[in-house]
């Protein structure tokens, strides 16, 4: 069986703000720090033979993935970072606190944007501080200006399928350092998991998430490395 693990980047600074992120480039808190390490010192103990990675192009993800491969002794690992792999742009609500949004638009809004499958937040304003279109990691990218869980899943599906697949399919072990967000996109696609069902899947920051995968990608076994922080689990398909 192939092993993929799904990492959400541990603790942001926004995460520990609370304020709505997506695609702005909150760096992790000492203790997202220390989430990440302690990932790698439970992935370094996993029977696996960890030999491919992929991030976003998102410095939360990125610093995740290094801190956990160093723990696994296993920098040399070569890692793809791509844009694909970001979390769902936020639009509108990117910068804002989360419960002053609730209070201004009311709790039941503010679940919508976040967590309806196919509803996106409002567009981010033109020349809006949050505006990431001249940012050189992005040069030559139509980015997003807002992204529901449904058009996040619809450019991270065309990446996994060309970029991971392979990969697992040819039996190398794989590690994802991503977010809560393109990584609920993922499982949703694994697990086949319905549209109504795949918002109540909440990734915990800094807990590999471990799927043993038949040679068709099909999951045959999941369960959170940490598990005094798991959260619950999709059914296996
Ligand atoms: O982008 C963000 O704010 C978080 O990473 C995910 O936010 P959510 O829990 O509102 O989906």
């Amino acid at each position: 069986m192939t092993k993929l693990a799904l990492i959400r980047h541990g603790q942001s600074a926004w995460n520990l703000e609370n304020r709505f992120t997506g695609w702005w480039d909150a760096d992790l808190t000492a203790q997202g720090e220390a989430e990440a390490r302690h990932s790698g010192k439970l992935l370094a103990e996993v029977d696996a033979d960890f030999r491919a990675g992929f991030t976003s192009v998102q410095t939360r993800a990125i610093r995740t993935m290094w801190l956990a491969l160093t723990e696994m002794k296993r920098v040399w690992l070569p890692i793809e970072k791509d844009w694909h792999l970001n979390e769902r742009h936020y639009g509108g609500l990117t910068g804002l606190n989360k419960a002053e949004t609730a209070a201004k638009h009311g709790e039941d809004q503010v679940h919508v944007w976040r967590r309806s499958y196919d509803i996106p937040p409002p567009p981010l304003e033109v020349g809006s501080t949050f505006d990431l279109s001249t940012d050189p990691r992005y040069r030559g990218i139509d980015i997003p200006n807002t992204e529901s869980l449904k058009t996040t899943l619809d450019r991270v599906l065309p990446y996994w399928q060309q970029k991971i697949a392979p990969g697992l399919i040819a039996g190398t072990d794989t590690m994802i350092a991503a977010h809560g967000n393109s990584l609920r996109a993922l499982v949703k696609h694994l697990f086949n998991v319905p549209d109504e069902t795949i918002t109540g899947l909440e990734i915990p920051t800094g807990n590999p998430l471990l799927i043993e995968l038949d040679p068709n990608l099909k999951p045959v076994s999941v369960r959170y490395l940490d598990a005094e922080r798991a959260h619950s689990l999709p059914d296996l398909p």
